[in-house]
């Protein structure tokens, strides 16, 4: 029997997870790192702090393993979007990396309209200038570090890093490229037009590879530390929210899947690479050959969880804190939560809104508050979908991972307010499963990726919406809706109040 491992490079931790040919999950391990905020609206994190994890995590992975380590043939990645590494011409890492949730770069956003044009960079890159994306931040280090950026010799994004330090190999993916505005979505290579117009070196691209693509092996260091064997091999991998769809079988046109980590994504496969949604939605590279996938991006979604529950229950774990979700009626009691804690992406690209709670009263207890957290997180998502079915698809079914999935009331509450059928799978760890699935059909075992998701991607419970609750929900919505337009202007005037 052979084995397959997926690295999952996420933004609260690292999963790794082994798989073999039967598509059966064999162990998996986890290792968490924290965020770095030292002011409102910065998160980085250090690039040093994923290797070391990552290795003490296959470490273990390894030594629980009892068969042959030679068998475990290949592994792949999956990794948190957009984040900037850069690296001098030694390959050291030159500063904390700027993560995709960071929304320091609306200037460099501006900037980049200013001289690229709205619409060339979406004929281009498919997408606008969001403050997550990559560019901005390349562009921030230009204006704020330029020493740090004369030094810059490549960039590279956290899972393409990492991959780095495990073969000594410098390469990135379509799928991850995609979310850095510097590559033509269409044609599957950087944009030297956008690079000469914004003034970077198009030196600083790393070469591109597929996500099934072939990288290298394991250097002889990492393969002692982990006891992998050298022979491993390494294929490129995905962005997270690429590897989800995979690991979810979203390989079909008409497949919708929701995933709820620290940031919560609803996506939609794309055959073509011609829809048009005026960038009201990401255009992202599929990880599979010549497809594509639209999604829409929560910032704050288990996010807003877990910092509730650090701020309020930091002891307690997330089952004990959400004991008696399901007992708190729909609208948590006259509770309204929106999760905006570091500014929002879609439908709302506003990098100074923040979070709100609205209708506290005192008869509410710290369940009313995890409802209301866990309904706002879900109506934010419940925009995107909205965009979706304006533009004319149909959504009548989504499949649901992430940490999210793992709460059977908030499955049901998903299933509520999106008024469409969830599906949760056998394993809610979509990317780990996605990056195994592309290190799989990188090694040979099957024709296709839809060939592997059929014996990798098991249904496990699905949950139907209830009419009540749907109708409930509707009502609840509409309001939701009305506290972004009504606290706008109050959070433009509490900006320089805030940690800077
Ligand atoms: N038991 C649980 N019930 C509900 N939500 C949970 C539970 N465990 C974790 N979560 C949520 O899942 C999030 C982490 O999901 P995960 O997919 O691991 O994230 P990432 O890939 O960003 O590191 C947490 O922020 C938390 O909000
Ligand atoms: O910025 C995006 C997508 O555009 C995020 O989805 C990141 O890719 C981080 O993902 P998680 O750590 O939440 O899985």
């Amino acid at each position: 029997m052979k084995y397959a491992i997926g690295v999952d490079l996420g933004t609260s931790a690292v999963k790794v997870l082994m798989m073999n040919q039967k598509g059966e999950v064999v162990n998996e391990v986890s290792k968490a790192y924290p965020l770095i905020q030292e002011k409102s609206g910065y998160s980085e994190q250090e690039p040093r702090e994923w290797v070391e994890k990552t290795t003490e995590a296959l470490k273990e992975l390894v030594a629980q393993f009892d068969g042959d380590v030679a068998d475990i043939e290949g592994i792949s990645y999956s990794g948190q979007m957009h984040g900037l590494v850069l690296l001098d011409e030694n390959n050291e890492v030159l500063r904390n990396a700027i993560l995709w949730n960071d929304t320091r770069t609306t200037e460099q956003c501006k900037q980049i309209y200013d001289i690229v044009g709205e619409k060339k960079l979406l004929e281009i890159t498919k997408n606008p200038a969001l403050e997550g994306f990559t560019l901005p931040k390349i562009l921030w280090v230009k204006q704020y570090e330029p020493e740090i950026l004369e030094k810059a010799s490549v960039f590279m994004l956290p899972k393409d890093y990492l991959r780095y330090k495990m073969t000594g190999q410098i390469h990135s993916e379509y799928s991850d490229a995609a979310g850095t505005l510097l590559l033509n979505v269409g044609e599957q290579e950087w944009s030297k037009e956008i690079c000469d117009l914004v003034g970077i070196e198009s030196s600083l691209c790393p070469p591109l590879l597929p996500s099934h693509g072939l990288a290298g092996t394991l250097t002889p260091e990492f393969a002692a530390e982990t006891g992998l064997a050298e022979s491993t091999k390494v294929f490129a991998g995905g962005a997270d929210n690429a590897c989800g769809a995979i690991g979810s079988g979203i390989l079909q046109d008409g497949k919708s899947m929701c995933s709820i980590g620290t940031s919560g994504v609803v996506l939609s496969y794309e055959e073509t690479k011609d829809r048009d949604f005026d960038g009201k939605v990401h255009y992202f590279n599929h990880g599979q050959e010549d497809a594509f996938y639209t999604m829409g991006v929560t910032l704050a979604a288990g996010y807003s969880l877990s910092w509730f529950k650090d701020t309020f229950a930091k002891e307690e774990s997330f089952e004990s804190l959400l004991e008696g979700l399901g007992d708190v009626p729909i609208g948590a009691n006259g509770l309204l939560f929106t999760p905006y804690l570091v500014g929002e992406r879609t439908p709302y690209a506003d990098a100074v809104i923040r979070a709100s709670f609205i209708g506290m009263d005192g008869s509410h207890d710290r369940i009313d508050f995890a409802r209301a957290v866990i309904e706002g997180i879900t109506f934010s998502l419940n925009e995107s979908i909205e965009i979706f079915r304006e533009s004319g698809k149909t959504i009548d079914t989504i499949i649901s991972i992430g940490g999210g999935a793992k709460n059977e009331t908030w499955l049901q509450i998903q299933a509520d307010v999106f008024n469409a059928k969830i599906v949760k799978l056998s394993s809610e760890q979509g990317p780990a499963v996605g990056a195994t699935m592309l290190a799989a059909y990188g090694c040979g075992w099957f024709g296709s990726l839809q060939e592997c998701a059929d014996v990798f991607t098991a249904e496990d419970v699905s949950y139907e919406p209830i009419p009540e609750n749907v109708e409930k929900y509707k009502e609840l919505f509409k309001l939701y809706k009305d506290v972004y337009v009504q606290t706008k202007g109050l959070n433009e005037g509490l900006k320089k109040f805030r940690k800077s």
